[in-house]
C-alpha cells in the first residue's frame, strides 16, 4: 500500500457490497445511486434502478436476491431495511464467488469480512438481542438450511463497525457499503487521509505526507466537537476510547499566561481540551466585544476579562433556546420553508447571545439557514450565511478537509452568482487548493470546478481590463 505515502496519491478498492439509501422520501439506484428516472424491480417490489444498463448490471446479484425477497409475504418486504438488504447481499455475493459466478480478488472476498473486528464481548444486551432479531429475518428470507444465525448476528456486528457511509463529492450520504480492505484502517481525529467515493469506488487519499512506514489514519466521524464529544461518538459506534491528540491547535501566549495563573493544577493537554470545549460547545461572555471563553465555577467566569455571567440567565436562553429547537424542522428540505427560516433565525439570535462566537451549534444552524436560502435561490442571504460559517469552519476543520474546501467552493459559487467574481476567484482558488488533494483531479465535480474557476478568473480579468 506504499502508493498511499504520498500527498495525493490515491488507492481504489472496490466495495465487495454495497446498499443504496433507501426511504419513501428519496429511493436511489441500486447501482449508481442515481435519484431521477427510477422504475422498480416488478418482481420484488424493493429495489429500483435508473436505466436497464444499471439492471442489468446488477443482475447476477440482483437475480438471487429478487427471489428470496419475493418469497416474503409483502409487509414484510417493506419492513426491510438497508443494513438488513446489505447483509443479504453480503451472503448472496459469497455464494456467487464460492460458486465461482462471480470472480473473487484480494480486495473483494468473503475471507476479509471473516477477520472484520466484531467487538461481541463489548455489545450490550439490548443491542445483541436487536442483531439476534436482524439475524433472523436474514435466515427468514434467505431460508438457507443450515445458515448459521449467531454467525450472522455477529456479521451484523462487523457491519457496524466495519461499513461505511458512501457520499457523492459533496459529502452528501447516498448509502453504506462495505469495503473490507478499506476496513483495516484505523481512525485519528487528525488524520492524514481522507475517504472518499467516486461511484462505487472507495478512494483514500494521503492529505499531507505520510512518512515510511507510518500508519494511515482516516476519520470514523465528524471531527468537529470537543474530545468529550469525540470519543463518546466513537465509543457509542465503534467501541473504543480514542486517544489521539485533539486537534485544535489556536491557543495564544496570553491564554497560556492566565491558564498558569488560574489553572495551576491542570496540565497543558487538559487546559487545551477545557479551552477547545469551552470555545466550541460553551457560553460567550457577556461583553459582547470580548471573545474569552467562560469556565464554570461559581457562575460563569470569562478566562480573558473576568466577567461573571449567572447561571440563571444562561440557564433562561438555553431553556427558551430548546422550546424553540422543538420547533424546528428535523430535516430539510422540509415544505416549509419560511416557517423554518423564521425558527432557525430565532435560534440564532438565542444562540448568538448564548453561545460563543466559535461556537459548533451556532455554525450548525447557519448551515441550516444556508441550505433552506440556497433552495429558496436566495443568493445574496446564503452567502452572507456562508461566510460567517467560514471562520469556524477553519478551526474545526484544520488543514487540508474536504468540508472546507467544500465550504470555500459554496462560498465561490455564490460570490459568482451574485457577479462578485474577484472574491469568486478567491474562494473558488481556496477550494480547488484543498480539494484537488482530497478529491484528486479527475472526477466531474472537480472537473466542473476547473472550469468554473477558469472561467471567473477570465471574467475578472475581463471586468478589470474594461474598468482600466
Ligand atoms: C474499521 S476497524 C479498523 C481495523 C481494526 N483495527 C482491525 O484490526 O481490524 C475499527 C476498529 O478498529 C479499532 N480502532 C480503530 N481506530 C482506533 C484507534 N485510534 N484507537 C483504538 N482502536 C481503534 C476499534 O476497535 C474499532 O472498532
Amino acid at each position: 500500500m506504499e502508493v498511499l505515502n504520498c500527498r495525493g496519491g490515491d488507492y481504489k478498492p472496490r466495495a465487495v457490497r454495497f446498499c443504496a439509501k433507501q426511504s419513501s422520501a428519496e429511493s436511489r439506484c441500486d447501482a449508481c445511486f442515481e435519484s431521477s428516472n427510477l422504475k422498480k424491480c416488478s418482481a420484488c417490489q424493493v429495489v429500483y434502478y435508473c436505466s436497464n444498463s444499471c439492471q442489468k448490471s446488477e443482475w447476477k446479484l440482483h437475480r438471487l436476491e429478487c427471489e428470496a425477497l419475493s418469497k416474503v409475504h409483502k409487509e414484510r418486504r417493506m419492513a426491510v431495511t438497508p443494513s438488513i438488504r446489505l447483509m443479504i447481499k453480503l451472503y448472496l455475493r459469497t455464494k456467487l464467488q464460492t460458486e465461482k459466478v462471480i470472480p473473487a480478488s484480494a480486495m473483494d472476498n468473503y475471507k476479509l469480512v471473516e477477520a472484520l473486528v466484531a467487538h461481541m464481548s463489548k455489545i450490550d444486551e439490548k443491542q445483541l438481542v436487536l442483531y439476534a432479531q436482524m439475524a433472523n429475518l436474514v435466515s427468514l428470507i434467505l431460508q438457507w438450511p443450515g445458515i448459521n444465525i449467531k454467525e450472522i448476528a455477529e456479521n451484523f456486528s462487523k457491519l457496524a463497525c466495519n461499513a461505511h457511509t458512501i457520499c457523492d463529492s459533496e459529502l452528501r450520504p447516498l448509502g453504506t457499503g462495505l469495503y473490507p480492505v478499506i476496513s483495516i484502517i484505523n481512525h485519528s481525529c487528525l488524520p492524514n487521509s481522507v475517504l472518499l467515493f467516486e461511484g462505487r469506488s472507495a478512494v483514500v487519499r494521503a492529505v499531507q505526507h505520510i512518512p515510511k512506514g507510518a500508519e494511515v489514519l482516516i476519520s470514523y466521524i465528524e471531527t468537529a466537537g470537543s474530545t468529550l464529544t469525540r470519543q463518546k461518538a466513537l465509543k457509542e459506534q465503534y467501541l473504543f476510547t480514542c486517544t489521539c491528540p485533539a486537534a485544535v491547535k489556536w491557543y495564544t501566549y496570553d491564554f497560556y499566561f492566565f491558564f498558569f495563573i488560574s489553572f495551576k493544577e491542570c496540565d497543558v493537554g487538559k487546559y487545551d481540551d477545557i479551552q477547545e470545549s469551552a470555545v466550541l460547545e460553551g457560553y460567550r461572555c457577556k461583553d459582547n466585544g470580548c471573545i474569552g471563553f467562560l469556565l464554570h465555577g461559581n457562575g460563569f467566569i470569562c478566562q480573558q476579562c473576568g466577567l461573571v455571567r449567572s447561571k440563571e440567565e444562561i440557564k433562561q436562553i438555553a431553556s427558551e433556546l430548546k422550546s424553540l429547537s422543538d420547533k424546528a424542522p428535523i430535516s430539510t428540505p422540509c415544505h416549509n420553508y419560511q416557517e423554518a427560516i423564521s425558527v432557525y433565525k430565532a435560534i440564532e439570535t438565542l444562540q448568538k447571545k448564548l453561545y460563543h462566537p466559535f461556537s459548533i451549534s451556532l455554525m450548525q444552524t447557519r448551515e441550516k439557514l444556508l441550505k433552506i436560502l440556497m433552495e429558496l435561490e436566495d443568493w445574496s442571504e446564503a452567502l452572507a450565511y456562508c461566510r460567517l460559517t467560514i471562520p469556524v469552519y477553519q478551526r474545526v476543520y484544520p488543514g487540508c478537509h474536504p468540508l472546507l474546501g467544500l465550504q470555500y467552493y459554496t462560498c465561490g459559487k455564490l460570490e459568482w452568482l451574485l457577479g462578485d467574481t474577484e472574491n469568486a476567484v478567491k474562494s473558488l482558488t481556496k477550494a480547488v487548493d484543498i480539494l484537488r488533494i482530497t478529491h484528486g483531479t479527475s472526477t466531474p465535480f472537480m472537473k466542473d470546478l476547473f472550469v468554473r474557476l477558469e472561467e471567473a478568473r477570465a471574467e475578472a480579468s475581463y471586468k478589470f481590463s474594461s474598468e482600466e
